[in-house]
């Protein structure tokens, strides 16, 4: 078998990529295995190209070499270059000694060995394969997430890989653009981009279990979406998992996910402030593992979507990218992601970014408008975006430092701004949750005034499925909402079960559809 570049591979060849050539400062090689030139078709490889049938894909990982002396630690966020405060990254803390939020640091220098094209064709080849773990979107960046952990230790469900929709109608109607995108990190295992983050924080913890650290289980505070995640993860790994959840404020469809995944759920009078009070008072005293993301490890994970769309756009970078803002832990994973792309020679610039926040949750935005004097958390109001009904982000500072060096934007959308806006992109085809509504109209506000002009590649970031929220969208479409018109509103029509009334439904509505075109 010859090793070829993967740039001189042909169309009908079978392509297996061997790790064992890696090389420092090469593009990565790929063991080439041709269909036979007798054969007029390329036919499937006999079965014997398998691994043995009593293996599965962990034990073949297990043979399979990986790139050595990468590493990665805790230190404080934002921390000055004098500073030699670190942890590693199996000891269990969430704050630096002085009390503020940490970062997982890289060995850059030790990345540095290898290229930009090193990583560019490394990641590309891993993409969409069945292999453990580098199939999922998050582990085919592994050397740049965690990367010590053993294979066998990692918790996936082959997450990320997730679909980014060329919002055609949407964009060219109503924008006049025909660069737009939707990234939709909801399509996935449990429905939001949580997973991205969450195989991260439960593969460590089950590393930190197989050594014997105290964990006896993994809990969190949640708007519906951490909570899912965690506890599908925790379930496939057999760990318990405790989620704290503000009673009657996340939808009925995220409610049920962590009950079936048999997580220990306490619905709490309060909020999600008042739940992410008590989860960190909890953790403090008991041996339950932290997974908000106050917790550094989860942006590891979240990060690596910025990643993927500069590889689903062939390592071009946009010129925007906008993401729904809360407890503020994702704009800042995706400036990182960005930015380990720029400093590593993947790319040779990093897009504006644009956090959108719902107006009655928006301590970002007032802090943004303010020119980031002082930062007042606030007392959240109830919002249609109720994942991000957040008052006091534990990420503040992270999303400060990420807009700060972005050159970034916040923007905010009232409650019948987003749900129009939902409703707009609904009927071009799309089924947006209602945070993702929250960061098209902040795409709205900036096209209108010009910032973000017509021919600007824009990535609008969708963070969770529109199926969680679809008491939302009967609540719109059946008009009823309070003090909103529900402008797009577009109710079934009740029809008697007889011909002639279908009919006389149909023409009317074929008439009024002729003279709208
Ligand atoms: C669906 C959805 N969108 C957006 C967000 C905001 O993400 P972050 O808290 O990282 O700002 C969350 C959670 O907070 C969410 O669940
Ligand atoms: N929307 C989140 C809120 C908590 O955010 P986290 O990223 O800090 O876990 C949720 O779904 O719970």
């Amino acid at each position: 078998m010859a090793t070829f570049s993967l740039l001189h591979s042909s169309a009908t060849c079978f392509l297996s990529h061997s790790e064992t050539s890696l090389k420092p400062h090469s593009a990565a090689s790929f063991t080439v295995r041709c269909s036979s030139p007798a054969s007029p078709i390329p036919v499937a490889p006999s079965q014997n190209h398998r691994r043995p049938a009593d293996e599965s894909i962990r034990d073949e990982a297990r043979r399979r070499p990986q790139l050595q002396n990468l590493s990665a630690r805790y230190v404080p966020f934002d921390a000055p270059p004098s500073s030699t405060e670190s942890y590693s990254l199996d000891e269990i803390v969430y704050r630096s000694q002085s009390g503020g939020l940490l970062d997982v640091q890289h060995d850059l220098a030790a990345l540095k060995r290898y290229d930009g094209e090193f990583w560019r064709s490394l990641f590309d080849s891993r993409v969409g394969k069945t292999h453990w773990p580098y199939g999922s979107g998050v582990w085919s960046k592994k050397e740049w997430v965690l990367p010590e952990i053993d294979d066998d230790d990692i918790v996936s469900a082959f997450e990320g890989n997730t679909n980014l929709f060329w919002a055609e109608r949407f964009g060219k109607q109503h924008l006049q653009m025909n660069d737009l995108w939707v990234k939709h990190c909801g399509i996935s295992h449990t429905g939001s981009f949580k997973d991205l983050g969450m195989t991260v924080l439960v593969s460590q913890v089950n590393r930190l279990r197989k050594m014997n650290k105290p964990v006896v289980g993994v809990g969190c505070a949640s708007t519906g979406d951490t909570s899912a995640a965690l506890s599908a993860y925790c379930a496939s790994a057999g760990i318990p998992s405790i989620v704290f959840l503000p009673a009657d404020k996340i939808s009925m469809a995220q409610l049920v996910q962590p009950i079936a995944n048999g997580a220990f759920v306490l619905s709490i009078d309060t909020d999600f402030d008042g739940c992410m009070d008590l989860i960190r008072e909890v953790t403090a005293e008991l041996p339950i593992y932290l997974a908000n993301s106050l917790n550094s490890l989860r942006l590891e994970g979240q990060k690596t979507a910025a990643i993927e769309i500069l590889q689903q756009f062939n390592w071009e970078v946009p010129d925007w990218v906008i993401v729904p803002g809360g407890n503020l832990g994702n704009i800042y994973a995706f400036y990182k992601g960005f930015q380990m792309c720029r400093e590593l020679g993947l790319v040779d610039r990093i897009p504006r970014l644009v956090c959108a926040q719902a107006a009655n949750a928006n301590p970002l935005y007032l802090h943004y408008k303010s020119g980031y004097k002082d930062f007042n958390a606030l007392k959240a109001s109830t919002t249609f975006a109720s994942a991000i009904q957040i008052g006091d982000p534990v990420s503040i500072d992270r999303a400060v430092y990420a807009l700060k060096r972005s050159d970034g934007i916040v923007e905010e959308a009232t409650e019948e701004e987003l749900m129009d806006a939902t409703a707009l992109a609904d009927s071009t085809g799309m089924f947006i949750c209602p945070h993702t509504g929250v960061a098209l109209t902040a795409l709205m506000k900036l096209r209108k005034s010009g910032v973000i002009e017509a021919n600007d590649r824009t990535v609008v970031v969708s963070t969770a499925h529109g199926l969680k929220f679809t008491q939302s969208k009967i609540d719109y479409h059946s008009k009823n909402i309070k003090e909103m018109a529900c402008i797009l509103a577009n109710p079934p029509v009740r029809v008697k079960a007889e011909f002639g009334s279908v009919m006389d439904v149909l023409k009317e509505y074929l008439k009024n559809n002729e003279s709208k075109c």
